[in-house]
């Protein structure tokens, strides 16, 4: 993994997230949630339900600002940041290949489109529409459509929940595939230990709300050669480590 720190590393450093329940009350989500990921690596949030992954993402996407801490983006700010969250949120009057273009400005027509959709096997589906595609598809449609600006950030919420284990299977595949091609800083939030483990280099555990780093856990491996023997004997190995996390 290359060090972290360079021009496209991602900082994370919240020390702080108290959201304002409908009653008034304060609900502290996030006490200290500091790290960092490397520049073109994948990294990997997984903690408990409600202990602030989601509002995390949401604090390194902008949307909220309401925080004690700091952040780093890549590029210094000044790439473009793509999310890909459970909804793919496409416009269903547009179809896939007008979807994918939308995301792009007018300065940018994106020269390797048709490699894009090779790779995501989307080549036949482009000129579709969202109500005619499952939502292993859809979601596929989602992943050209934050790859097709050439983020220097990648953020990725739960992008396979929901999805029949083939479904998923194929589409992490295909998301490593696409990652692999156009590297770029990643950062996924899953529930899935193994799907971690699979696809990342860096895993962040998260302890209950309000959260904090329970641990970081580093794959230096090379994901061609993480087969299920490697899988099984890391994930026995991270969950004596840290129980409760399988
Ligand atoms: N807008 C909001 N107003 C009040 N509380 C909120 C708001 N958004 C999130 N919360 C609370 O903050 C905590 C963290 O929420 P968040 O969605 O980030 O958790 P999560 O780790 O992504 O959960 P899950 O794994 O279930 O998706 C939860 O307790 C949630 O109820």
């Amino acid at each position: 993994m290359p060090p972290a720190g360079g021009r496209n590393a991602l900082e994370v450093e919240i020390r702080g997230k108290t959201f304002r329940g409908a009653d008034g009350e304060a609900v502290r989500a996030i006490e200290t949630i500091a790290f960092e990921v490397a520049p073109a690596s994948f990294a990997t949030l997984i903690g408990p339900s409600g202990c602030g992954k989601t509002t995390t993402l949401r604090i390194i996407l902008g949307l909220d600002e309401d925080y004690e801490g700091r952040l780093r983006l890549p590029d210094e700010g000044h790439g473009r940041i793509a999310a890909v969250f459970q909804e793919p949120r496409l416009l269903p009057w547009r179809t896939v290949e007008e979807n994918v273009r939308l995301a792009l400005s007018d300065d940018e027509a994106e020269r390797d489109l048709d490699q894009l959709f090779a790779v995501l096997g989307l080549a036949e589906m482009r000129s579709r529409y969202p109500s005619e595609l499952s939502l292993g598809l859809a979601r596929r449609v989602a992943l050209a459509r934050a790859f097709a600006v050439r983020p220097s950030l990648l953020l990725l919420d739960e992008p396979f929940v929901s999805l029949d284990e083939q479904t998923a299977t194929r589409l992490r595949k295909l998301l490593m595939d696409v990652w692999s091609a156009r590297p770029t800083t990643a950062l996924m939030v899953t529930h899935n230990l193994r799907e971690a483990v699979q696809l990342s280099d860096r895993i962040i555990f998260l302890t209950e709300r309000p959260s904090r780093v329970r641990g970081v856990h580093d794959i230096a491996k090379p994901r061609a050669e993480r087969d299920t023997r490697w899988r099984e004997a890391t994930l026995s190995a991270i969950a004596k480590r840290y129980s409760g996390v399988l």
